[in-house]
């Protein structure tokens, strides 16, 4: 569509340069015409001379005397009626003047498509980032129908002008009959013809001038309306790209300035000082960086890289340089389900690293991520991922090995994705964990990792690491490259879920190039219970920070919770503590959510009914009774998820005349059997469906279709689906653990504000407890509807977006940052 603007632009500027050169006729023909005028005058003159002459000659009586008599009257008038031609020049110079002002606008206009020309160049190269077009196309269409109406008017001007051409041939004919008169002595009815013929002419004329100031009229509203368009276009854009700049974009375009200069330092094309300036304004969001970048995109990569570098001046900067190093990442690299015995923790991790990250970067921060390139990840997810023309050499068992590094963003997101060249081919098992070697998979990971931040030149301010697999990070830091002089950066730990600690015999430590000696002490990495080194204690011990996914899971992990760590977390409590998890609001959102089949919001529950009406059809369960209650899980089917509390919230449902829908699947076979057995007993059964597999798409459908969700963890270091399943108008019936404890607040506890009562809660993990929570679920359903609708609207307006937890963050990032200087 810019192309044909831009053609019809072109167009028009042909259309108004033949309308010039037709102007300059207008002139020329006006000038040849009024030199014709003067020789009929001169004529005339002659005529009259004649008569004068013959007038003296005492001819008064005779008859050609008479002749003469007439003819000078007839001269009289014809004299008039060159006075009125004149008249009428005057006026067409009046209309020429109209045609130059004509000019002038069009010089105006010419002037405003140049730099309309030059803004569309700008904003095709973010006109594929924009959010919603279809206002913009329309006011291009808009544009574009002003420029055919003033292509139009232009032909009519040309139309008019062809009309003058026949005007000048009517004139040459009068010249012609004039001619024809003096040779024949003026014959009265030459006389009469020649008088026609100039009230002709003098009609055409008027015709002519009115059409041409209508014209005109038409052609300046036109440029008039053309103007306005243009400056509300503009004004558009403008406010398009600020917004664009500021909104989602801007992360895709700083992640890959980010990654550009990486990777030209890695690949030595740029020296470390240069690296960290450019570094420093993208940190800063820099503007001037950022049109550099644009206008030299697609450009050889020489020519942008000396560019950016043109715009590295020196700043200061506000915002801090955090990398974060994780086994997961949603969407390319969360984990999936393995079958097997080995349990692995999955899904929960992979959403903080992309949630936190992006609420991190929007808060102004250089957020980087940096994950193991899995040959099972789903690179349709990166964008623009690439491989940088360097290896990276890291240590492991005594060898340097070479790494590939590849790069790419992930919603918006820097991530480096690290490919070691092992033999043991670490991470292409089709597989994220549950190998026999994951140990070695991962503490050979963190090395790299470090090895490439280090290669990298980068002054991090925060290293955060999570889970046991990324855990050596913490020793490492401290003890191999802080000692190299790599030491500006804070390192902070989460630990996801205590129950994996990542242990191992201690001489499996020197794999990656720790101390055995050193670290296998009580008070560093030793367990605590055996003589294996444990991964998670060393990162307790060595970090600067460490956090747990819930206040109430950090105070569980200090008893029995901490499975045998609780000692370890005590000493260092004082570092340590407990940050709700958010949700990624955006993948999480019944307005926009595409797998959902109707989209809805608190104050449109139709929508809610369509999904449930959808979801019963799809997955052919009983649709008689439109408000028969649907309970929701979705979960892995692992001990600590309470399997059998899930269980008996099936039958307990059937009991109370509800409809059930469980979607999730064991690492456990034992456990998958016993769900595939219960799945066939309800296979006839027309309310209660068992999916036993993991389906994200099916996952949005249900948490969209059901009225209550079940969460009977018997530990819960966090959860995410509870918060998910609120923001869905799903009421939540959790067991009081963890972050559930954290997000969900009973119904009918008046100790607590009624404003925050948003579910229903027990406390023991048995099955009473379970099933009255439930009973007073079903009882305010189906008793209380307008009650129940006012609770599902209030827990859909809850916020629980990552911003709140991301402010926590950066609050404890910027403490032991301010910490360090302050020793600095
Ligand atoms: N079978 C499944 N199919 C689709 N998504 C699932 C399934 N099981 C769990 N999930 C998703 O995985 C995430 C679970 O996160 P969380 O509640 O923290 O539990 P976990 O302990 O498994 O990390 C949620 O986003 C949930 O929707």
């Amino acid at each position: 569509m810019i192309q044909n603007t831009e053609k019809n632009i072109l167009l028009l500027n042909q259309a108004r340069l033949q309308a010039m050169e037709h102007a300059d006729k207008i002139l020329k023909e006006k000038e040849a015409l009024q030199r014709k005028i003067n020789i009929l005058e001169t004529r005339l003159s002659e005529i009259d001379s004649q008569h004068k002459l013959s007038s003296e000659g005492n001819f008064s009586d005779s008859p050609l005397a008479l002749e003469f008599d007439v003819l000078k009257e007839e001269n009289i008038v014809l004299k008039e009626d060159i006075e009125f031609f004149k008249t009428k020049l005057i006026e067409v110079a009046e209309t020429e003047e109209g045609i130059f002002k004509l000019e002038k606008e069009r010089a105006l206009l010419d002037a405003s498509l140049r730099e309309l020309e030059s803004r569309f160049i700008a904003a095709q190269a973010n006109m594929m980032k924009l959010g919603p077009r279809d206002a913009w196309w329309e006011k291009v269409e808009k544009l574009e129908d002003l420029l055919e109406t003033t292509a139009n008017q232009v032909e009519h001007a040309a139309v008019i002008l062809d009309r003058n051409h026949d005007l000048q041939d009517r004139l040459e004919k009068l010249e012609a009959s004039l001619q024809a008169a003096n040779i024949s002595k003026f014959s009265c009815s030459l006389v009469d013809l020649l008088q026609q013929k100039v009230k002709l002419v003098e009609e055409r004329f008027q015709a002519c001038n009115r059409e041409m100031h209508s014209q005109i009229e038409l052609y300046e509203h036109s440029i008039v309306e053309f103007h306005d368009t243009l400056s509300k276009l503009i004004e558009e854009s403008e406010k398009r790209s600020l917004e664009n700049f500021t909104g989602n974009m801007p992360s895709e375009l700083w992640s890959k300035i980010s990654l550009l200069t990486d990777g030209w330092l890695l690949e030595k094309k740029i020296s470390y000082s240069d690296a960290s300036m450019l570094r420093e304004m993208v940190q800063k969001r820099d503007n001037r960086l950022r049109e550099a970048y644009l206008s030299y995109r697609g450009t050889e990569n020489r020519e942008v890289m000396d560019n950016l570098l043109k715009m590295a001046l020196p700043g200061t900067s506000s915002g801090l340089h955090i990398a974060h190093i994780a086994a997961e990442m949603a969407p390319v690299a969360k984990a999936m389900m393995i079958q097997g015995l080995i349990q692995t923790e999955v899904g929960g991790l992979a959403d903080v690293i992309s949630g936190l990250g992006k609420a991190l970067q929007k808060k102004g921060h250089l957020v980087e991520i940096i994950l193991p390139k899995y040959d099972c990840m789903q690179v349709d997810q990166v964008s623009n991922l690439r491989v940088l023309d360097v290896l990276v050499q890291s240590y492991f068992e005594g060898n340097m090995f070479n790494n590939k590094i590849w790069t790419g963003t992930v919603e918006g997101l820097p991530v480096y994705f690290i490919e070691p060249q092992h033999p043991a081919m670490f991470f292409s098992r089709a597989h994220y964990y549950g190998e026999h070697d994951d140990f070695k998979r991962f503490s050979y990971f963190s090395r790299a990792a470090l090895e490439l931040l280090y290669q990298s030149g980068k002054k991090v301010d925060i290293i955060h690491c999570h889970d046991w697999q990324t855990a050596f990070v913490a020793p490492l830091y401290w003890d191999v490259y802080a000692n190299l002089g790599f030491n500006s950066a804070r390192i902070c730990f989460t630990c996801h879920n205590f129950e994996y600690q990542g242990t191992a015999p201690a001489r499996d430590l020197a794999w990656c190039g720790l101390d055995v000696e050193h670290l296998d002490r009580p008070d560093r990495m030793r367990d605590n219970s055996h003589g294996r080194i444990n991964a998670v204690k060393g990162a307790v011990v060595y970090s600067n920070i460490v956090t747990t996914v819930s206040p109430t899971y950090a105070l569980e992990v200090r008893s029995e919770g901490g499975r045998g760590l609780q000692d370890t977390l005590k000493v260092h409590s004082r570092k340590f503590l407990g940050i709700l998890n958010g949700i990624d609001t955006d993948t999480w959102n019944p307005c926009t959510d595409r797998y959902l089949k109707v989209q809805y919001n608190a104050k449109d529950l139709q929508g809610k009914a369509a999904n449930k009406a959808a979801l019963r059809e799809q997955l052919n369960l009983a649709s008689a009774y439109p408000s028969q209650p649907l309970v929701g899980c979705i979960t892995r089917l692992v001990a600590q998820k309470g399997v059998h509390l899930i269980r008996h919230a099936i039958y307990k449902t059937a009991e109370l005349g509800g409809q059930f829908v469980l979607l999730g699947s064991s690492p456990v076979p034992e456990i998958q059997r016993e769900f595939e057995g219960i799945a066939d007993h309800f296979q006839n059964n027309n309310n209660i469906r068992l999916i036993l597999k993991y389906d994200d798409a099916l996952s949005h459908c249900i948490y969209a279709a059901s009225d209550m969700f079940i969460v009977p963890s018997i530990f819960e270091p966090c959860g995410l689906t509870q918060m998910i399943a609120m923001r869905y108008g799903s009421v939540p019936i959790v067991r009081k653990t963890g972050g559930l404890n954290d997000s969900v607040f009973d119904f009918d506890d008046e100790t607590i504000p009624m404003e925050v009562r948003n579910g229903f809660t027990f406390v023991k993990a048995d099955e009473q407890g379970l099933s009255s929570a439930m009973e007073r679920a079903f009882n305010c359903y189906t008793r209380k509807p307008e009650v129940w609708k006012q609770l599902v609207q209030k827990d859909m307006t809850i916020d629980f977006s990552w911003d709140t937890s991301a402010s926590q963050y950066e609050d404890i990032y910027q403490k032991a940052v301010a910490r360090a200087r302050a020793v600095a």
